[in-house]
């Protein structure tokens, strides 16, 4: 894996490129910033070179022959230039510092929004890949790996400009105390990067660890979970798997240590010695008259502030060579984004289209062996109401979602006029859909944000929103509200509020509303209403239709479909029947048949059985009764006999859906 690629030359080649990744993102987040900490730090090397020189002479002056008083007084003037060159290198610090930290925080955001935006444009069949994933995660991480770059970035730079400063009095003293200089850091380079690479391999064979136990963290503390982590107990079960990982995250960590423990041993063992072996040099270049005793003075400050330098430098790159592979991961998870993206290009949609038609659409789920749909052909005509129906898992909302444009087909194809779905602009195609989807979004934002999120550029356009509040039944639920549309809808938020599932809907088809679109998908849009609230729905969607927008209905309640232009049933994937009410009640109950009723047909007696038997006091249930599936059609309980229908009657408050006929 290239990514495992951690040897010396590697890390070494790697510097350049992030370092140009670096000050390009630092350029964008804020210029004048990065300009003023370059300056600054330019300006303080040059101080440290200028204060070295000015300590050079202060010493030549004191080693010079003479009384002392003399000695004192002549090396005043270097002396003021030392403490002047040392008040402006403090003063550019400061400034390189406070540049600094205003530099940081922009470019971390820099970072994220430049991953954030590719990633909300990915194509939906590779947000759901598991590799796609696990590449976004790691990503996150790089969104302050891109603040700490800059500092490191900076740490480097400005122990550079030391060194160089340095390094150049020291050649002007004796050319022989340049590599003396390097010769003492060497260690300490070689065991930097020892750790880096161990780290790296570490950070890398745990990485789904740590994503694992993330996800277990959020799980302990989140709201949806906290019924079932009570009564199911599934707390205890939790955090013990959450402990153990734990655990076994604290044991690499302390193997780590141990081996950086030993490894720092070493290298200052190793580093000692090279230090003896420079000081023994310098004394020798000093009693073989090889350099003036105030130079041999001016080399000794100039080794040790050079050796710190390095010091710094060795362990910034450290640093900047850690927070590099979180970095990477930022840019990898950005790029991959950036090929997965939808195309932002196509034939533009500027009217919504008179027929979609699906022409032997397979789709397959990535990393799934059947397909969710197989070989379906269909056709939906602007204004019409479809019904999607079949058992679950039969391929409902994985059709509504290739309608909606999120999928593409795998094979087949999706014709908006006459035109390839894959070849028009998907930005236009979901400019004429909106959504109710079954999972829909319960945003923790404000019901005004939940509402106008649709068409957010609408939010403050009250009439419209009351208009959506009222069509979808959400104005009793805003009623309620202590806030009105400004409450929030999140719990654990303060002055945050929970909504019960129906009312949830009301504000989901509320959303489809405000969005004011040509076709409105809804997947099981009132599942969670009670009766009286669901017979609105549909009415109120229906409705929609004859305002020529295109509805498209997901639904189990059978009874609801009635009024559907075309009724398409799914079976495993694939379409099974089609046409209106009547004509799929009428299939298979002709004489010539003898199949028996067909799918549709027996779902719809199921449920209106179902339907009798929950209504219906359970002693007057005669179950030798045929069904009469005729009068099915009309009204399920319709078909119900008169003694029964009376029993009903008489007990009307009794009846679960006593609201359901109308
Ligand atoms: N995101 C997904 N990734 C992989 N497989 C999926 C995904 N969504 C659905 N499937 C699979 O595709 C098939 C069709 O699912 P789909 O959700 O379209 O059915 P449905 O008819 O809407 O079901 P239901 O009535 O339960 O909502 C099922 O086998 C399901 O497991």
């Amino acid at each position: 894996m290239a990514r495992l690629n951690v040897s010396f030359l590697s890390i070494l080649r790697q510097i350049p490129r992030l370092f140009r990744h670096t000050v390009t993102l630092a350029w964008r987040a804020d210029p004048v910033a990065l300009v003023v900490v370059a300056v600054a730090q330019l300006g303080q090397a040059a101080a440290t070179a200028f204060g070295l020189l000015a300590t050079n002479r202060v010493l030549v002056s004191l080693f010079a022959a003479g009384p002392t008083a003399d000695r004192v007084r002549d090396a005043l003037p270097s002396l003021v230039w030392v403490a002047a060159a040392s008040a402006f290198a403090a003063t550019l610090r400061a400034v390189s510092f406070a540049a600094a930290g205003r530099l940081g925080p922009k470019v971390e955001r820099v970072a994220g929004l430049s991953m954030m935006k590719e990633v909300i444009r990915v194509e939906m069949e590779h947000i759901e890949r598991s590799d796609f994933h696990a590449a976004l995660d790691s990503g996150q991480h790089g969104q302050t790996a891109a603040r700490r770059l800059i500092e490191h970035t900076l740490g480097i730079v400005e122990a550079l400009m030391a060194l160089l400063a340095v390094s150049g009095v020291l050649a002007v003293l004796h050319p022989v105390l340049l590599p003396l200089l390097l010769a003492v850091v060497v260690p300490k380079a070689w065991g930097t990067v020892r750790a880096a690479r161990r780290t790296y391999e570490s950070v890398q064979i745990w990485l789904e660890h740590v994503r694992q136990q993330g996800a277990l963290r959020r799980l302990l503390i989140s709201q949806k979970a906290a019924p079932e982590l009570r009564v199911h107990g599934a707390g205890p079960f939790l955090l013990d798997q959450f402990d153990q990982m734990a655990a076994q995250a604290a044991d690499e960590q302390t193997r780590l240590a141990h081996l950086e423990a030993r490894t720092e041993l070493t290298t200052s063992a190793l580093s000692g010695l090279t230090a003896g072996a420079t000081y023994a040099v310098l004394a020798w270049l000093l009693t073989h008259d090889q350099l003036p005793l105030a130079s041999g003075a001016t080399a000794a400050l100039a080794l040790t502030s050079g050796t710190a330098g390095l010091r710094r430098m060795v362990s910034h790159i450290h640093h900047l060579y850690e927070q590099s592979l979180f970095m990477n991961d930022l840019i990898r998870a950005r790029e991959e984004a950036e090929q997965r993206a939808i195309p932002a290009t196509g034939v533009p949609v500027p009217r919504p289209p008179a027929v979609i038609e699906f022409d032997r659409v397979t789709f397959r789920y990535p990393e799934r062996d059947t397909p969710a749909l197989d070989d379906v052909s269909l056709t939906i005509r602007k204004g019409q109401v479809i019904a999607l129906v079949g058992a679950n898992g039969s391929g409902k909302t994985t059709l509504s979602k290739l309608l909606a444009g999120l999928y593409l087909p795998t094979s087949g194809a999706i014709r908006w006029d006459g035109t390839d779905l894959c070849a028009l602009r998907r930005d236009d195609v979901f400019g004429h859909v909106a959504l109710v989807l079954q999972d829909f979004q319960r945003w923790p934002f404000t019901a005004r944000a939940n509402v106008a999120i649709s068409r957010s550029a609408d939010i403050h356009d009250l009439s419209r929103l009351d208009a959506a509040a009222a069509y979808a039944g959400a104005d009793r639920v805003l009623d309620d509200l202590p806030h009105g549309w400004d409450t929030l809808c999140e719990k654990g938020y303060e002055g945050g509020v929970d909504l019960s599932g129906g009312q949830w809907q009301r504000i989901a088809l509320a959303r489809a509303y405000f969005r004011d679109a040509d076709i409105l998908i809804c997947d099981e849009p009132t599942s969670s209403m009670d009766p009286a609230a669901e017979i609105d729905a549909f009415r109120k969607i229906r409705a929609l239709a004859s305002a020529d927008q295109t509805i498209v209905l997901v639904t189990h309640r059978l009874h609801s479909v009635k009024e559907a232009d075309v009724i398409y049933v799914l079976d495993e994937g694939k379409l099974v029947e089609q046409g209106d009410f009547a004509t799929l009640m009428a299939t298979g109950t002709s004489a010539a048949s003898d199949d028996g009723p067909h799918l549709f047909r027996r779902l719809f007696e199921l449920q209106s059985l179902q339907y009798r038997t929950d209504t219906l006091d359970a002693d007057t249930l005669d179950a030798d009764t045929p069904l009469d599936a005729d009068s099915l059609e009309a009204d399920p309980l319709d078909a119900v006999p008169a003694q029964r229908r009376r029993t009903r009657d008489a007990t009307p408050d009794q009846s679960p859906a006593s609201g359901a006929t109308g």
